[in-house]
């Protein structure tokens, strides 16, 4: 009675006597009618409270006026609710985060949950395959909350016992397009439970411009660009090395001058030395004074230029051996930021046996031991196939833009990453909406993060250099 007792289906009776009706008894328990109220106001009291907690706000902004019209008439209810209404509209103009955190952002999930998600979410689910029917009864995954914010619903759904993340990440389509998203990217929170983000818009949909050049130098996280939430991409170079793959005119260069960009004062205060490997002759000759001697193109050079960084590495190694693990840098030993732009030019594409040996043999060795004393490498490149650069698993950060293949998203963020939501072959091939923007796995975060560099132009990096020259 309280839910639909599952009978034997007629399609499935079969009669062996012709002639003969098929008698079809569904299994029918009465309950008392009184024990049927209880539950049913037990059941609206809870989902009252429930909701009064998922949704504090709804129930004051709604429940309080319609209350004291109740207790105190029309006139009293407007008298005492003008007032809150005036100070909440002030309230939004004065402190308009705090207003969005507290009220704003809780509507607007309500909304939204009322709205789009609760009222889609049968359908969704349904049409998905991500609700099951057994024996004629419908089970479906159990909607938790919304959160909303400026860039994004999150929904919390409780999966049904025995589904698989993987079958929820093998439907975002389905998902994105049933609740109106453009995209929609799955995480897990704990056993059971995961979280469907949906982007309501794309901060990253139009160029960025070249940031500002940091007043003060630093080592520390360097911005580079915007997250899809909008806010600051910060990327670490200290302490890590960071593999960068895209297509051809993906914007690996808009990351490599970002990079450069942020730590140019701490390149002029002597924090930081930026060696170039520039094979492909192209991106970083362009502001090649600012790496002074420690640029090369040739292939032959790069390799001394490697092994030259190999040296300092080791004699760092030795020198702090035993007396520190990590290494902050100083004038004396500061950071050094090997930069290599088509590092496969060097590894994979170099006819010279002897000498391809020699640059990956170095470059193994930097980004295994490097880290620790103050060595990192930041390398670009095009083709991410094993064969192409064998050491890529050595480099604990990496960012995918714009890939030719879906297979090629798992081969640069590691196994995981597309069903994870690192579209990065969906990315857009024309410039203006799609260079730069990639995915970026840090060792730390399993979840890829949606990014865009900004653009550094080659007048921001003529003033860069004129920069460098006239403090020098
Ligand atoms: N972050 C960005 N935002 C907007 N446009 C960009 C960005 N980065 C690059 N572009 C545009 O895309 C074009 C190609 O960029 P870029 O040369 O950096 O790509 P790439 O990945 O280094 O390509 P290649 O491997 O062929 O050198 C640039 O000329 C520029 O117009």
């Amino acid at each position: 009675m309280l839910k639909k007792m599952p009978g034997d289906e007629p399609h499935r009776i079969i009669s062996t006597t012709p002639d003969t009706a098929v008698v079809f008894k569904p299994a029918v328990v009465q309950t008392p009618a009184i024990i049927t109220l209880v539950i049913f106001a037990a059941r609206f009291v809870t989902g009252l409270f429930r909701f009064a907690w998922r949704h504090p706000v709804v129930p004051v902004v709604v429940a309080v006026p319609v209350m004291l019209h109740v207790l105190y008439g029309w006139r009293v209810a407007l008298l005492l609710v003008t007032p809150v209404l005036v100070g909440l509209v002030t309230w939004g103009f004065l402190d308009r985060p705090t207003f969005a955190h507290w009220v704003g952002w809780r509507l607007l999930a309500f909304a939204r949950w009322f709205w789009i998600y609760r009222r889609h979410w049968q359908p969704v689910m349904t049409v998905s395959r991500l609700a099951r029917h057994i024996r004629g009864r419908e089970y479906l995954p159990r909607l938790v909350k919304v959160i909303s914010d400026a860039w994004a619903d999150r929904i919390t759904v409780k999966m049904l016992d025995g589904q698989a993340v993987k079958d929820w990440a093998d439907r975002t389509d389905n998902l994105s397009h049933g609740f109106g998203a453009r995209t929609c990217r799955v995480s897990i929170v704990s056993s059971g439970r995961l979280v469907l983000t949906f982007p309501r818009r794309d901060p990253l949909e139009t160029p960025i411009p070249a940031l500002p050049i940091p007043d003060t130098p630093g080592v520390g996280p360097v911005e580079i660009g915007k997250q899809e939430d909008g806010t600051p991409w910060f990327l670490r170079l200290l302490g890590t090395h960071v593999l960068v793959a895209g297509a051809t005119g993906a914007g690996k260069g808009s990351i490599i001058w970002s990079a450069i960009r942020g730590l140019l004062p701490a390149v002029r205060a002597g924090l930081v030395e930026i060696w170039a490997l520039d094979p492909k002759l192209m991106e970083l000759s362009f502001g090649r004074e600012l790496f002074g001697a420690r640029y090369a193109a040739d292939p032959g050079d790069c390799a001394d230029l490697l092994d030259e960084a190999v040296s300092v590495m080791q004699k760092r190694a030795a020198r702090f051996a035993g007396l520190q693990r990590s290494h902050t840098p100083t004038l004396d030993d500061p950071f050094l930021l090997v930069v290599v732009d088509e590092v496969a030019f060097l590894t994979a594409y170099q006819h010279d046996r002897q000498l391809r040996q020699r640059i990956s043999a170095a470059l193994a060795t930097l980004t295994t031991q490097g880290r620790a004393v103050g060595v990192g490498v930041l390398a670009a490149l095009q083709d991410p196939r094993k064969e192409v650069m064998n050491i890529r698993n050595l480099f604990p950060d990496k960012i995918a833009l714009r890939l030719d293949e879906s297979e090629q998203v798992d081969m640069v963020l590691g196994d995981g990453a597309r069903d994870r939501g690192a579209l990065a072959d969906q990315i857009s091939p024309l410039p203006a909406p799609g260079a730069g923007v990639g995915y970026v796995r840090l060792e730390t975060t399993p979840d890829p993060v949606r990014v865009r560099a900004a653009y550094v132009s080659d007048a921001d990096i003529r003033a860069m250099v004129a920069d460098c020259e006239e403090a020098r």
